[in-house]
């Protein structure tokens, strides 16, 4: 036990302690929106946090309870002029979000009494506006959230469907950082055995089990992060939005397509085939699921204008970053389509007319679309809609919308897959990334080490320590400065 507590510790010496040691001052901020509204909330954060709170009710004894929210006038520490009557709270450290002494006070939303708070405070010794992110930080310094429920909280802050929040709202609590702080845990005790059958197998008589039963968890670890990879990216594109691109030959109503799904006119209609020419791209919430759309220039074979094919190679380069393909047809194409085993080979030729190798779509999920049902006769149209690889609708009439978008929506849903606490999934992909090596450096170890073999024990535990390095650069226990820059760029000023 106290072998397994000397690794932790080792391990997980968060490098806080230097920066909160270093960074003394009190910091300040409004945390809410910078516009005129009801309440606004300043926050301020570290050791002269109660100073603060004393000068702005002109009461240098000033006892607040913790956490109970107080009706206070606020005054102007300077000309001692009241500003504003607002709610107070304060929260001593270590309980509070930063870990730090803090208070918050509510006021009135108006740009100038914000004003009037934030140069109050500035006036006060050792405080000073807080940079982006920085409360976030000092959270994170003090130990208060690992790196994993930082960005949980960013992607929380930032979410703008409902299953992007349920997603981070999960991981801004801790789903990810339980499980992977279970899978760094493990590895450490199995360490901690490796190392005790180092220093005492040949005295001590540590049973050989131990080796056996070190090798089993490890792969029992390494089956639960294959199984956790192996998610479909479902998280990461639920976290930034599913790249949908629109495709197809020219004038088969893609812009239309795009404006229906998003219902405004984003890009331009018209008879003239080669009317898109540059990426038209929109954000839009399907039914919790964000997705980026893209509309596209019209694709064909032998043309030899400059823009139209500037316009196509933009088309497939969008088209290769696309996680879903919407291949837009015209209905009167399809004449010879019966079945939906009709329906791959037309995707096929339909590919090959379009200019654009199979290979490009493998991978993406490709669903085929026909448009203009409109101008199909009644024959037509009856054997189009019992194939069920496909859809068929009119984007002019608005024919079989209902149908298409439920269609579209279930797809997002199968893509995106529903957040859930038992099953964290991964958001980023800086975690993948560790992860796959994080099993490398496993695989590793049990290749070369193994109950019947027997090589450099002290060599064979480091390969272990990788491995937990891996996780560790993950949630932070590590020294990560270098990815502490990108994790806090996306944070605003006042969180
Ligand atoms: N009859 C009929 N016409 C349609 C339908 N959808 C679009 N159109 C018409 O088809 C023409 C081309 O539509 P667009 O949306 O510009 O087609 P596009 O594929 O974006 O065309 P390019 O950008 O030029 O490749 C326009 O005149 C549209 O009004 C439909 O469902 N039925
Ligand atoms: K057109
Ligand atoms: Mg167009």
């Amino acid at each position: 036990m106290a072998l397994l507590k000397r690794f932790a510790n080792n391990w997980s010496r968060f490098f806080c302690r230097s920066y909160m040691n270093s960074s003394g001052c009190t910091i300040y901020s409004l945390s809410s929106g910078h516009i005129k509204c009801g309440v606004s909330v300043i926050r301020v954060s570290g050791p002269q946090a109660k100073h603060a709170l004393r000068a702005l009710v002109n009461n240098e004894e000033y006892e607040p309870k913790q956490r109970l929210a107080y009706l206070k006038s606020f005054y102007h520490p300077s000309t001692k002029e009241m500003i504003d009557k607002g709610l107070l709270l304060w929260f001593p450290g270590p309980a509070s979000f930063t870990g730090e002494d803090s208070c918050e006070f509510q006021v009135h939303g108006s740009l100038a009494v914000i004003a009037a708070m934030l140069d109050a405070l500035g006036q006060l010794p050792g405080l000073r506006p807080a940079h982006p992110g920085e409360f976030t930080k000092r959270a994170f310094f003090g130990g208060k959230l690992d790196l994993t429920e930082v960005e949980g909280l960013a992607d929380l802050i930032h979410a703008e469907t409902e299953a992007q929040r349920k997603q981070a709202l999960l991981q801004s609590t801790g789903s990810l950082k339980r499980l992977y702080d279970s899978w760094r845990m493990r590895m450490i005790r199995c360490a901690a055995h490796l190392e005790a059958y180092i220093d005492f197998a040949e005295e001590e008589q540590i049973e050989a089990g131990v080796i056996v039963q070190l090798t089993r968890e490890l792969k029992s670890v390494k089956r639960e992060i294959h199984e956790h990879l192996n998610d479909q990216r479902q998280g990461e594109l639920l976290r930034d939005g599913v790249r949908t691109v629109i495709i197809g030959a020219p004038n088969v109503g893609k812009s239309s397509l795009l404006n229906l799904l998003c219902q405004r006119s984003v890009s331009i209609v018209t008879e003239q085939a080669g009317t898109t020419r540059d990426i038209i791209e929109a954000m839009h919430n399907f039914g919790g699921y964000p997705v980026i759309f893209s509309d596209t220039a019209g694709l064909r074979k032998h043309t030899k204008d400059t823009i139209e094919l500037e316009g196509m190679a933009r088309a497939k380069k969008c088209l290769e970053q696309a996680d879903l393909i919407l291949l837009l047809t015209d209905a009167k194409a399809l004449q010879q389509v019966q079945n939906d085993a009709d329906v791959d080979s037309y995707i096929k030729s339909y590919l090959e007319e379009l200019d654009l190798p199979v290979q490009m779509c493998n991978g993406k999920r490709l669903h085929l679309i026909a448009n203009k049902s409109d101008t199909l006769s009644r024959e037509e149209l009856e054997r189009l809609s019992k194939i069920n690889a496909m859809l068929t609708i009119s984007c002019q009439k608005q024919d079989n919308i209902p149908a298409f978008l439920s269609a579209l929506e279930s797809i997002l849903q199968k893509l995106c897959g529903t957040p859930r606490a038992e099953h964290p999934r991964i958001t980023h992909m800086r975690y993948r990334q560790q992860l796959v090596r994080c099993i490398e450096h496993i695989e590793i170890f049990l290749r070369e080490y193994s109950p019947d073999v027997y090589p450099d024990m002290a060599i064979a535990a480091q390969k272990l320590r990788l491995a937990v390095r891996c996780i560790e650069r993950i949630t932070g226990h590590v020294h990560v400065e270098d990815i502490l820059d990108v994790v806090f760029k996306d944070f605003c000023i006042g969180k």
